[in-house]
Parts: C-alpha cells; sequence; structure tokens
C-alpha cells in the first residue's frame, strides 16, 4: 500500500509529495526495515521520537510524529500518534473486525472468565473462533503467547487480520483498562461489549476510582450503533458503574444481575462440593442451568456470557448446554488433586474483591480450616496490599502471606505493606513463595481446604528484572507427593 492510500484515513492530514509504497507499520525502531512507517509513541519509559533518525536510517520511507523531525523522508504530524496507530493499523490490515463477530470483554475480575466462556460457546455453536486475552491469544486451536492482557494495536490488527485469513468467524478479546486509556483498540470494531464489575485494582496507573470507571467507559462511550450492524452493551446490572455505562452509549443495552431487574437474571442459586444451580430468567423465559463452577461470582460470569452470546445470535438452548459443559479455566479456581484429604485450589485472585468473593466461595463447602496463601505483585497498586491482606484475614483461619511477582520491589517491603491492613490479626509471613505453599501443604489435614492466590495460570514468577520458572499448581502437585514420601 502506498503511503497516500494509508494517510486517506486521516481526512485532515495532507497527502505527502513522495509517495512510497509502505511494506509495513512498526511502533519499535529495532523492528523498521526498508519500506517501513515508523510511528513514534510517547510511552510510559521511553520517547519513541527519539529513535526516529535510526528508523530512517534503517530504511524506513516514513514517520509520524507529533512534532516536526527533520529527516530526509517524509514525517507527517498529527496530535495523536497513537490514535493515529489506531486507524492506520486498521486500514493497513483491511479492516479486518469489520469481518468478524467481535465480542469486547472489560471489567476489573472476571473477563478472562467470561472469554473463554464466550469462545466456547460460539464453538460449539459450529463458528470458527478466535480468542486474545491474558492467558495468551488464540486462533482456532494455534495458541500464541502475549504479553498483555490486551494487545498493542500493530499486533492486535495483525493478529486479526490472520484470524479473518483463516477464516475465523467471530472473535471474544478482554480489554483492560490500560488498554482502553492507551487507544490500544481505537480501530477495533466492536460488536458486543461487556462490563462484569469494577472493584479496586490500578490505582498506581488510573490514580482514582473515578478515573478507573472513566477508563472501563471508554468501551461503552466508543462502541456506537447503526440499523445495518446493531451494537450491544451487556451489562451488570447490579455494578453501580453499570448505570454509568448505560447512560453513555449509543448501543443497544442489555443488563443481567442478580440482585437487580435485568434481561438475564439469576435465582435459586444453589452451590455444592461439584458446581452451583440456578435458574435462568432471559427474554425466552425460565431455563435450569448446572454449572461445574463455583460461586456466586461464575454466576455472574455466566449471566454475562450468556447475554453475550444471546444479543450474537447463538440459540439459547446451544448457549445453556455449553455453559453447563465448561469445566474451568486454567489457574481460576483450579484444584490440584494427587489423591490427598483436603483440597488445593489455585486461584488468579490478585485485588481485593477476587479474592474476598473466592474465599467467601470456599468458605460456603469448607468443612475445616482454610489456609489463604496470598501475595501482592510489585510495580503494581500498593493500596490494594493491606485490603488483600485484610481479606484473607477474614475469611481464612490460616492467612499466610507471601510474595506474588515482586519485579522490581523489595518483597519485604511489599509484605510490609499487606501488614498494615491486619494489625494485631493472626497471620504468618513466609516470604519465599515455594516456602509458603509448602507449608501450608504440610500443615493440612483431612477436610482443611489451601487456597493459593494470585498467579494462577502464570508459570513465572518475576524477581527484579529476572523472570524465574514458577507455577503454583505444580509446586503443590510436588509438595503434596513429598508429603508422602515423609
Ligand atoms: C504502563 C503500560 O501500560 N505500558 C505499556 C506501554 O508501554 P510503554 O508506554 O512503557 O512503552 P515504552 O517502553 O515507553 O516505549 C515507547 C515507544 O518507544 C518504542 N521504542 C522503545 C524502545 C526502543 O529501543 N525503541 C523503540 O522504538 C516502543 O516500541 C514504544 O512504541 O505500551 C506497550 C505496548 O502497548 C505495552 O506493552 C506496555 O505494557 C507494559 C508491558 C505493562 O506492564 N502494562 C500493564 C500495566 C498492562 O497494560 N496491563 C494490562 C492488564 C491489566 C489488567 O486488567 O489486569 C494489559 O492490557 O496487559
Ligand atoms: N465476576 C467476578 N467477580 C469477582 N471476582 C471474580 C469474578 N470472576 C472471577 N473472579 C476472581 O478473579 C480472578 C481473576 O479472574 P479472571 O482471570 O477471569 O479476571 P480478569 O478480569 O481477566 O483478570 P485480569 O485483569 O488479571 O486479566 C479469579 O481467579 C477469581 O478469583
Ligand atoms: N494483569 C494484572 C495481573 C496481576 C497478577 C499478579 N500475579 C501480579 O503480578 O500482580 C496486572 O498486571 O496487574
Ligand atoms: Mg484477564
Amino acid at each position: 500500500m502506498n503511503l497516500n492510500t494509508l494517510l486517506r484515513a486521516m481526512p485532515l492530514v495532507k497527502p505527502t509529495l513522495e509517495n512510497p509504497e509502505i511494506t509495513a507499520i512498526v511502533n519499535d525502531h529495532r523492528k523498521v526495515g526498508p519500506g517501513s512507517m515508523f510511528i513514534c509513541i510517547k510511552g510510559h519509559s521511553v520517547d519513541g521520537h527519539d529513535f526516529a533518525k535510526e528508523a530512517a536510517e534503517k530504511g524506513a520511507a516514513a514517520i509520524l510524529s507529533e512534532k516536526p523531525l527533520s529527516l530526509s523522508i517524509p514525517v507527517i504530524v498529527v496530535n495523536d500518534t497513537k490514535h493515529a496507530m489506531a486507524v492506520l493499523a486498521d486500514v493497513f490490515y483491511g479492516h479486518p473486525t469489520e469481518k468478524l463477530r467481535l465480542v469486547g470483554i472489560t471489567g476489573t475480575n472476571g473477563k478472562t472468565t467470561t472469554s473463554f466462556m464466550v469462545e466456547e460457546i460460539f464453538r460449539e455453536a459450529g463458528l470458527e473462533t478466535g480468542l486474545i486475552g491474558t492467558i495468551s491469544m488464540k486462533i482456532g486451536d494455534r495458541i500464541i503467547e502475549t504479553k498483555n492482557t490486551t494487545p498493542d494495536t500493530i499486533v492486535l490488527q495483525e493478529t486479526f487480520a490472520e484470524m479473518v485469513g483463516e477464516g475465523v468467524d467471530a472473535a471474544v478479546m478482554e480489554v483492560s483498562s490500560h488498554a482502553l486509556v492507551q487507544g490500544r483498540v481505537d480501530g477495533c470494531d466492536f460488536d458486543v461489549a461487556v462490563f462484569t464489575n469494577l472493584s479496586q485494582d490500578h490505582l498506581d496507573y488510573h490514580k482514582t476510582m473515578e478515573e478507573y470507571k472513566k477508563a472501563k467507559g471508554l468501551l461503552f462511550t466508543k462502541l456506537g450503533n447503526t440499523y445495518t450492524k446493531p451494537k450491544f452493551a451487556v451489562i451488570n446490572a447490579d455494578d453501580p458503574a453499570g448505570e454509568q455505562y448505560i447512560t453513555d452509549t449509543s448501543a443497544h443495552v442489555v443488563t443481567y444481575g442478580i440482585d437487580h431487574s435485568a434481561d438475564f437474571t439469576a435465582e435459586n442459586i444453589v452451590m455444592d462440593s461439584n458446581g452451583t444451580s440456578f435458574t435462568l430468567n432471559s427474554p425466552e423465559g425460565k431455563s435450569n442451568v448446572y454449572l461445574k463452577l463455583m460461586g456466586k461470582f461464575s454466576v455472574y460470569n455466566t449471566l454475562a456470557a450468556i447475554a453475550a452470546a444471546y444479543v450474537s445470535n447463538v440459540p439459547l438452548e446451544s448457549i445453556i448446554r455449553t455453559v453447563e459443559a465448561v469445566q474451568g479455566v486454567p489457574g481460576r479456581f483450579e484444584s490440584v488433586d494427587e489423591g490427598q484429604d483436603f483440597s488445593v485450589i489455585v486461584d488468579y485472585a490478585h485485588t481485593p474483591d477476587s479474592l474476598e468473593n473466592v474465599l467467601k466461595t470456599i468458605k460456603e463447602f469448607a468443612g475445616k480450616r482454610i489456609f489463604a496463601v496470598v501475595g501482592c505483585g510489585g510495580d503494581r497498586d500498593r493500596t490494594k496490599r493491606p485490603l488483600m491482606a485484610a481479606a484473607a484475614c477474614k475469611y481464612a483461619s490460616d492467612p499466610i502471606f507471601t510474595s506474588d511477582n515482586p519485579r522490581t520491589e523489595d518483597p519485604l517491603a511489599i509484605l510490609k505493606d499487606m501488614e498494615k491492613g491486619v494489625e494485631g490479626m493472626n497471620y504468618q509471613v513466609i516470604p519465599d513463595r515455594k516456602e509458603a505453599i509448602n507449608a501450608a501443604i504440610k500443615a493440612a489435614r483431612e477436610g482443611d481446604v489451601v487456597l493459593i492466590a494470585g498467579k494462577g495460570h502464570e508459570t513465572y514468577q518475576i524477581i527484579g528484572d529476572k523472570v524465574f520458572d514458577f507455577d503454583d499448581r505444580l509446586v503443590a502437585s510436588n509438595a503434596i507427593k513429598e508429603l508422602r514420601r515423609c
């Protein structure tokens, strides 16, 4: 594609005299090759404008910048290169999301779980699917590793183009608040946007809950709606933030909830050690649903998935059949079962609200003691640490505070932050995560439950800037096997 064809996507930008062929669009100068357009992004750690000269030397054919640069190749100046990058990536890759049914899911907790369910529903309904989120990206059964929950704009559009090329009909993606603020999804044509819930997280980045709420709201304010391409905002009616999103969106609103009236609701919720049953009220009347998943929060995720699939024209009967068959999502309430006489559960709860939810659920079926091995990530929201510690002490009989991913912070300082929320309460501190897990498993007796929270599916631990192999599930399973040898 030549430069001026690409630039037509930005009506205020004048065509350039030189009109080189653009072979790639890139925002990392290390990836520039002959014919690339290099987009300068002012980042949180460095300013991409500082690499423009090197990009030109490496053969870039054009530069997109937020300021004039004196270079011998065309430099196109725009106010916001992040936004322009999203528009250009959409054009460069041939508007892939217009050719897909696209469901975007935002909210503090439940995005990964809900997106897995929606993808499974689509797949069982006979559609070819794609999935983008925290655990990985998937095109059909092909797994592609990712660094972020919502990847960078260019990776995103390139991936959607691959999906289209491989015959994918419907894609489901998690949309993080960081991605919304940074415009990573500005080039995406969502058909359905889902809101799970809002509770405290990421205040290191958004600073206040109001700003965090606004960030999530961008998915709904930017959704649009037309007669020929109707858009749907699927909103949790029980979460106060939902009201704002309903007011702000121009899409068709579909609600779900348990405590408030909504288009999709659940009543008669009953949980036992094998799962959770409820009566679904939907536009098609009442249906009985029996999930293999545990807890009220799983009912919320299921309602969100049911509503998103329903407005995507999947028959309700097929939707229910699929959600009932869902076994679980890796690292979410995942059991480690080596035949021991106590339960071990690995879960990705890393916010105060998710920890409280998961522990409340455990408390409903736990016969005896609850050990909760919990840590908080470094270089992330510090204010959630005492709240997470307090949730652990409130619901677990035996909380053990340990390290999560300390990243560049001192692990002991993170633990001190946690302890500020639980002065005078009963807990242990074991900074080494493996030792903490081993200690919980060694102390557990018949009927007890050991919750290992915070890292779920992660197969690594980040200490300083080093990444070590670490999988809670493996560590736990080895600890149980070790017990037998003693
Ligand atoms: C704080 C934050 O969100 N950072 C994201 C941001 O990176 P950044 O602003 O730091 O970028 P930078 O390193 O300053 O670089 C600026 C520009 O210079 C370019 N560059 C840089 C170096 C160089 O040598 N040459 C060069 O050209 C870079 O390619 C970039 O275009 O943009 C990058 C591309 O989109 C993201 O990968 C990166 O996520 C980092 C890794 C991260 O940890 N983000 C977390 C906080 C995050 O986004 N989390 C959410 C999930 C949260 C949740 O809901 O749980 C997520 O979506 O993953
Ligand atoms: N609807 C929900 N409400 C509250 N807590 C939930 C809900 N769904 C899941 N959780 C809890 O949150 C944890 C993370 O769930 P999940 O991975 O689905 O969320 P996420 O929004 O994708 O998180 P992340 O932002 O880290 O990607 C789960 O392990 C569980 O403890
Ligand atoms: N997407 C979340 C994941 C947190 C997982 C937890 N294990 C941690 O490292 O804090 C974040 O980046 O804040
Ligand atoms: Mg996720």
